[in-house]
């Protein structure tokens, strides 16, 4: 059965929510949010990390799939902070779909 501590998701969803309320210098996080193409900033480099962990997929290289699976998670991350849907709307949603 699987036992994965997934709870550095919430964390990082914790974060991402507190540069949105309380904006700092230097971070990437408001750099995406505040982005002169707005939101289109955040689903491109949701788009880009999808289409590079499909290629790491198809080049089977177990690595690399890890890293652009935690970078394309972040970022989807980062587009529901931004467009107000919690982490928590997803896991009732996945709950309700359990049988
Ligand atoms: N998990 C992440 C995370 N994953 C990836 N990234 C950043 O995502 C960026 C884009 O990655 P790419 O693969 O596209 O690589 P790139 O070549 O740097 O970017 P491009 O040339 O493609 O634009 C990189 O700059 C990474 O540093 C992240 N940046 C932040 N976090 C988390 O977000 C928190 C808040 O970060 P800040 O807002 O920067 O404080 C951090 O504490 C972390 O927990």
């Amino acid at each position: 059965m699987a036992d994965a501590d997934m709870s550095v998701l919430n964390e990082v969803f914790d974060v991402i929510m507190d540069r949105k309320n309380n904006p700092v210098e230097g971070s990437y996080v408001c750099s995406l949010l505040e982005h002169r193409k707005g939101i289109n900033k955040v689903l491109e480099k949701v788009g880009e990390e999808a289409a590079e962990t499909i290629l790491a997929v198809k080049d089977n290289d177990k690595k690399e799939i890890i890293y652009e699976t935690s970078d394309l998670l972040f970022h989807l991350l980062v587009m529901l902070a931004a467009t107000g849907v919690s982490l928590e709307d997803i896991s009732e949603e996945m709950k309700r779909r359990r049988h």
